[in-house]
């Protein structure tokens, strides 16, 4: 069985890797995804500034998955700079830079020092980056989109791709992909992040269960499965020539499989990676070949984006 994945010019073993925001703050977290079973490595989504985030607590997990308010703690866009100016690309598995700019001029002085890095790492700008007070976030406002990815495409010639928030309505849908279909250097979209604002309640304390927000946060894990995998099919289904990481909700070979059924070139997994470590990474990819076996695939483009309708 063949797990590999070739895709922006470049080869995984699997693909398995980390979502943004889950073990790679540091670089002794990233370093841990680096030395895991996973296919390639993401980091923190970064600020040009260091932040602190949120105060705790500020992530809580449930039987079906998690919520959180972190704040985007992270150690700065010049942290990860330097991370993957030292990164060994050569040892084949890729790496990613999550860029979250609190303003658009960050963002664009961030990728502005990546493009004259000459790195080989890949963007993946995170378009739940929060935007002008009393604006919703980026992703959930088509014009300050439009106005980023241009700016951003003007400055940044090489292969980057955008992390999208959860979509509800097919208008959402079409209207935000013939948006991303106008930007050829924009390669991928990863799909989801986690769904805002939801509100988890413990009846024993009958508190909230995070600090920030009055408790309300990010879901992810087994609550956003169902939302993820429609995601991942209608982008894979509205973009023309781009590629689709599935990530949402992936806690077994299952879900992966469900995710590259439905059309992900390669998958993310968070909360799972959370609360399982690293070692998610190799179960996973091991229950994945097993499903693979049994149905006969030999290879992911066997099943890729054939999800069967009724
Ligand atoms: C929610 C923001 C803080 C604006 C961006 C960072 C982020 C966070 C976070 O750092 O709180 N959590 C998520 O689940 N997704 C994200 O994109």
């Amino acid at each position: 069985v063949d797990l590999s994945v070739s895709w922006l010019g470049l080869t995984m073993a699997n693909p398995l890797y980390n979502a943004s925001g889950v073990m790679c703050r540091s670089v002794t977290e990233l370093e841990q995804v680096r030395h895991s079973a996973a296919g390639a490595v993401i980091s923190k989504s970064c600020t040009l500034q260091p932040r602190d985030g949120n105060p705790e607590p500020r992530y809580h997990a449930t039987a079906l998955g998690s919520i959180n308010s972190m704040g985007l703690p992270n150690a700065g866009y010049a942290y990860y700079r330097d991370y993957a100016r030292s990164y060994p690309y050569a040892q084949g598995k890729p790496l990613f830079l999550s860029i979250s700019g609190m303003t658009l001029e960050d963002n664009l002085s961030m990728l502005a020092d990546l493009a004259s890095s000459a790195l080989p790492c890949i963007p993946e700008v995170n378009l739940s980056c929060p935007n002008l007070p009393g604006k919703p976030q980026l992703g959930y406002d088509p014009d300050a989109c439009a106005i980023t990815l241009a700016e951003i495409s003007r400055i940044y010639s090489g292969p980057f791709g955008v992390k999208l928030p959860p979509y509800f309505d097919p208008v959402h849908f079409s209207q935000m992909a013939d948006l991303l279909n106008e930007f050829v250097g924009l390669r991928f979209v990863t799909c989801i992040n986690s769904i805002g604002n939801g509100l988890v309640i413990d009846p024993d304390t009958e508190s909230v269960v995070i600090k920030p927000k009055d408790g309300l946060g990010g879901l992810g894990g087994s609550y956003v499965l169902p939302t993820a995998l429609a995601n991942v099919r209608e982008f894979a289904r509205l973009l023309h020539g781009k590629h689709v990481v599935g990530c949402g909700g992936i806690n077994s070979g299952r879900e992966a499989f469900m995710h590259i059924l439905a059309g992900a070139t390669a998958v993310q997994i968070g909360t799972c990676l959370y609360e399982e470590g690293e070692g998610a990474f190799a179960r996973i990819l091991d229950e994945l070949r097993a499903l693979m076996l049994q149905k006969g695939y030999r290879c992911l483009d066997d099943f890729r984006g054939k999800l069967k309708t009724l």
